[in-house]
Parts: structure tokens; sequence; C-alpha cells
């Protein structure tokens, strides 16, 4: 079973000492604008506690090196609008306030001044600086306060484990995705290597998490994992917090990969258990919170990984993406055929690479026609009829998009390819969210 290491760890600065370490900023504008780490406000701070370190700093900007928190003058009132505005900070990978997530600890008042305690969940948390810029806007954003002071620190391993517990909302480690979830699960599928499966699920998913739905991709392509690259995340490791595995947020998608755990240069080459247990270990351990849209990107073909998803989440719908050309369309169907043999349903056809559009208007139809429509025929059933949800022009702005990491669907809502996605996102979405038209397997003895 490959190890999925966490993020490397990085050194948190604390600031339990005070001022030595401490950020402590004296005005909003300042200090919300200013990174927290600025060396010169830290030695200058420094300099002057080494000096008199029970007094007040005149330093310019420099805030009460070491007030005595432990005797606030102010009313507690104060400290509680302080903790009201911290319920304001988001952790970026959590999406939970921070004051959910027991990452607050002491918050005191003195003055004009507020300490606040944050508790990061592990050493060289990738979020820090953004956490702790976030906190200490919102210390200042309170009416009164015009000196925060945020000492960072780093929760215990039982702190950890409650927060681990908490997340999973007491449930024991289990499989996320199981057949009771309300996340709709959609694999995005295809017989054929290199039609567009990986730029569409990246695109798709985009629009999705635009359109306001809460969005995860799951890169199941392992052994021609592309998705960090075509999000721009190439290189971001997730963080890990106990078993829990965080997974990178990118324009407002939550992604996992396994190119996210091995060196970029490195060919993965493994046989069916290794791909089985790698893919139930994401869908287990990765904390991807409460979605309402899954999306699979598979790899090419009815190989192994075709068939652990299909095992393993025999509820997921398909979406099966083709060219026009009509050996696609027949690889394509195959693929959607086994997919269907595990029970999961096919909800629909995408043709990629449709005609380009030339200068004089007329379309150039690069890889013939018909292939989408011949597949959607080919996959109905007297029961089900299939039908083609999208033709996506061959685009060279989506093609850019991919190769530098900003999804078409963003970097050029109006080019033809991202109004043809965005129109397939919306007609996605309105499939709501439930356990509706799903096989529950339930039996009458
Ligand atoms: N509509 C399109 N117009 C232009 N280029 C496209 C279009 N769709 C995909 N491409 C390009 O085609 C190439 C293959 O796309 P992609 O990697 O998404 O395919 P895939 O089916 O996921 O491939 P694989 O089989 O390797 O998983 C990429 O370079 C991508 O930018």
């Amino acid at each position: 079973m490959p190890r999925l290491s966490s993020c490397s760890p990085r050194t948190v600065r604390t600031t339990a000492t005070a001022c030595r370490s401490s950020r402590i900023a004296s005005a909003p504008n300042a200090t919300s604008t200013t990174p927290s780490t600025s060396p010169a406000r830290s030695s200058r701070c420094g300099s002057q506690c080494a000096t008199s370190p029970a007094r007040t700093s005149s330093a310019p900007n420099c805030a009460p090196c070491s007030p005595s928190w432990t005797n606030p003058t102010r009313t507690t009132s104060v400290s509680d609008r302080v903790r009201a505005a911290l319920a304001r900070v988001i952790d970026p990978e959590l999406r939970r306030p921070i004051t959910e997530l027991d990452m607050v600890g002491a918050v005191e008042v003195r003055d004009a001044a507020a300490r606040v305690e944050l508790k990061l969940t592990i050493v060289g948390c990738p979020a820090a600086d953004t956490i702790e810029r976030d906190v200490r806007a919102a210390i200042l954003s309170v009416p009164g306060i015009d000196v925060a002071q945020v000492d960072v620190g780093v929760m215990s391993r039982a702190e950890r484990d409650a927060l681990t517990e908490k997340l999973r909302g007491g449930r024991p480690k289990a499989m996320q995705f199981g057949a009771d979830t309300l996340t709709r699960i959609i694999a995005v599928t295809s017989g054929k290597g290199g039609v567009g499966k990986s730029t569409m699920t990246a695109n798709l998913g985009v629009a999705l998490a635009a359109s306001g739905l809460r969005v995860g991709i799951l890169d199941a392509d392992v052994f021609g994992f592309s998705i960090p690259g075509l999000l721009g995340i190439e290189g971001v490791k997730p963080t890990q917090v106990g078993e829990m595995i965080l997974p990178p947020v990118a324009h407002d998608v939550k992604v996992i990969s396994i190119g996210m755990f091995v060196d970029a240069h490195t060919a993965v080459s493994w046989r069916g258990p290794m791909l089985h247990r790698t893919i139930q270990q994401f869908l287990t351990d990765v904390f991807f919170g409460d979605l309402d849209i899954l999306l699979l990107d598979l790899p090419p073909g009815t190989g192994d990984v075709a068939i652990t998803i299909g095992q393993l989440l025999p509820h997921a719908e398909v979406l099966v993406v083709t060219t026009p050309q009509r050996a696609a369309a027949d690889v394509a169907e195959r693929s959607a055929l086994v997919a269907r043999q595990t029970g999961q349903r096919v909800i629909g056809v995408v043709e990629n690479m449709a005609g380009l559009v030339q200068p004089d208007g007329s379309v150039l139809e690069l890889f013939g026609s018909g292939g989408g429509t011949d597949a959607a025929a080919r996959l109905s059933t007297p029961d089900e009829t299939v039908d083609v949800l999208a033709a996506i022009p061959i685009s060279v702005a989506l093609r850019e998009g991919g190769d530098v990491g900003m999804p078409v669907v963003l970097a050029h809502p109006d080019d033809p390819a991202a109004l043809a996605i965005t129109a397939l996102a919306a007609r996605l979405a309105t499939g709501g969210r439930g356990l509706a038209g799903r096989k529950l397997g339930l039996s009458v003895t």
C-alpha cells in the first residue's frame, strides 16, 4: 500500500514568548496589508523588549510587548466580540470557521489590545500565513481594538485527534461515499486515451463550483494523473492531520490525486491490489467534507481502476467522453458497458473536440462527426435513453488554459468551449443532490 506522506514540515513561527517572536500590529491598515512576518517589525519589537522586557514598547507601530493579559481591564463583552469576529475566519483547507475547529485558544483584551492564541492543526500548516493574516484582520475589525497580538502554536496530539473525531462526526473511519451518501458521484470515463476526459473533469469541476456547489475531484487516473497541473496546483502537497488527509483546494474545488504523493517524474506502475487500496484510501482518509458533487477522473479503458470504482462506488453516475470519431465512440461504449455491469448509471455522452470554427465561419471537422450521437444511441436501452449532453468544440484557449493551470471556464468564459462546458455544468447541476432515483438495495422479506 502506498504511504501517503504528510506535507513537508515547516517550522511554525510561534509567538508563545512575548515580543521576540510575537507579531503585533498597531493599526488595521498596517497589519492587514503588511506581512506579519515582516523582519523589520520583529526585530524592532525584539530589540525593544531586549532592553525593557516588561515595559510597553515605544517604538512606532510596535504594540505593548508584554501587557498583563492575565488581568484584563476591559469587559468580557469585548473579548466575546473578538471571538465572534474570529468565527468569521474560515480555515482554507477544512472550510469551516476556526472557532468551530477549536483552533482558537485564549482570547484576552486589555485596553485597545487583543491577544489571541491560534492553534494550527500541524507544524508547517500550508495555510498558516493565510489563517494568521485573517485572524489579525478579524481582531482589528472589532471596534475599539487597534492592536492585535496573535500567538501561533500547534495543536497537541490529543487536540488533533479530537478534531479528527469531530470532523468525522463521531463516525468510525470508513468510506465517505457509501450508498447512503447525499453527494452525487460522477465518474468521467472514456474507452480511449487523449479524448479530453481530464480537461473536461477539471473544467466541469470549476464550473460547478462557480455555480455555488461544493465540489471535489478525485483524480483516479493513477498512471496518467494530470488534474493537479490542469488546475494549477502541481507540486502542492495535501496537509495531513492525524490519519486525515486534507485535499488542496484549487479554484474552489477540493482535489486529490496520486500526483500529490509521488515525485513528478516518477512513473506509477502498480498492479491491481495496490491501485485498489490507493483509491480506497482516497475515499476513506481524504476529508472532502460535505460535497454536493464528487467528480472522478478515470483512466482510459476498462482496467483495474474502472473495476475498483465500480466495486466501491456502484451508485456512481457515469459521463462518457468521446470524440466525434466513430472509432473512439466504439471504445467509449465499451467503458460505459463495464460501468453499467457494476450497477453504475450512464447519464450521458460528451462529444469533445467537435468541429473547429474557421475564420471564414466554416467548421472544420478534424475528427469527423457523429461519434457522440453514435455512442449515445448504442448506450440507450428500452428503459434508459442516453443523450449527448454537450458537444465541446476544439479550442486553443481550452488547451492553453490546461497548459497553464487556469481552466478556460474561468480564464475565457466567453470562449465557445467554455460556454459549452458551463452549459453542461448547469445541466448536471440540476440533477440535484440526494438519494432520489438511486437503487437503495432494500429487499422485502
Ligand atoms: N476541446 C478541446 N480543444 C482543444 N484541445 C483539447 C480539447 N480537449 C482536450 N484537449 C487537449 O487534448 C489533450 C488531451 O486531453 P486530456 O489530457 O484531457 O485527455 P484525457 O482523455 O484525459 O487523456 P488521458 O487518456 O491521458 O487521460 C490535452 O492536451 C488537452 O489540452
